[in-house]
């Protein structure tokens, strides 16, 4: 059963519009009002601007695209994939990552549980009938426990960050992309071309992305039998791939499932971004719809 509670305000405006209906919500702007300038007062993803995050945000991407190589990232999968080093419920989780603070992002300096929040319910308030898109929302980010200490404390650059895929060229338009010079993976020729490994139309589910939390995330709901529709474990999986869904590269390698994917997570992206703000949720007063809802997806405990 799903529990429905008063939603708290909690800043963002939101102006009055309908309920989106099957039609309507892939519009782009459910109603949620963007913000002009981050909570330091730039613009968002602004990875030039001079601001107090700028060179440990340099250096985290400097260190992410030197290591993240092919051979690096199968291993991870593998590794990770067997899902033997913890025990826990969805919940649990966001209360691990309580004392994550993530060094790849401009935007935030808060806990990440904020963040979870924080997205859930900008897109809760715009989307109200879509209670998968809320939990989806909650748990997007919950693989970034790969840094906590009960996984090894993995470095933040083989965690966090915007996902790209190796295998193949390295794009232009993928943040600080200067850095992947010194990647072993650029010099090499069955890595270096636009299609690399892969070939055109093959369908992003075969495309190897940089490890991170968000292949670690899907992995999770996938092998732990998560209900979700396959629109929200897409989001989870490639929210961070900005590449593609901001500047249009690696277009390519998509099949027709994915573009159909690609609506979601434009509209999921919007308030993964632009929700980042020091307007704090109140926890406890949203927590029972939220637990309802993996109750509703999920099984008690997962293996992580
Ligand atoms: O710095 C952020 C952060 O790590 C996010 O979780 C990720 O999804 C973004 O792509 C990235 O830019
Ligand atoms: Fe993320
Ligand atoms: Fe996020």
């Amino acid at each position: 059963m799903t529990i429905l509670i008063p939603q708290p305000e909690f800043g963002i405006e939101v102006e009055k519009k309908e309920v989106p209906n099957t039609e309507k919500e892939l519009i782009l702007d459910g109603g949620f009002v963007v913000p002009d300038a981050n909570a330091f007062g730039h613009n968002f993803r602004d990875y030039d601007a001079e601001s107090e995050r700028q060179a440990g945000v340099e250096t985290f991407y400097k260190n992410n695209h030197i290591n993240q190589t092919y051979d690096f990232v199968k291993r991870m999968r593998e590794e990770y994939g067997k899902l033997e080093k913890v025990e826990m419920s969805i919940w649990e989780c966001c209360e691990l990552l309580n004392d994550v603070i993530d060094e790849s992002d401009p935007d935030l300096d808060e806990p990440q549980i904020e963040h979870l929040l924080q997205t859930a319910e900008a897109i809760r308030k715009d989307y109200p009938n879509e209670d998968w898109l809320h939990l989806t929302a909650l748990i997007h980010d919950l693989g970034k426990v790969l840094h906590h200490p009960k996984f090894g404390t993995l470095p933040q650059w083989a965690v966090v960050g915007d996902t790209f895929p190796v295998g193949c060229a390295f794009d232009e338009s993928i943040v600080h992309h200067k850095y992947f010079k010194e990647n072993p993976d650029y010099n090499n020729p069955s890595y270096n071309t636009k299609f690399g490994v892969y070939e055109e139309g093959c369908g992003l589910d075969n495309v190897l992305m940089s490890w991170g939390h968000d292949d670690y995330m899907y992995l999770v709901a996938k092998e732990n039998k998560s209900t979700l529709p396959s629109a929200g474990l897409f989001v989870i999986r490639y929210h961070s791939f900005y590449a593609l869904h901001r500047a249009g590269a690696y277009k390519y390698l998509m099949n027709k499932e994915d573009e159909e994917n690609m609506k979601w997570l434009r509209i999921f992206n919007k308030y993964d971004l632009y929700s980042k703000s020091k307007v704090r949720i109140d926890v406890e007063k949203v927590k029972p719809y939220y637990l309802s809802l993996i109750q509703k997806y999920f099984p008690e405990k997962l293996r992580w």
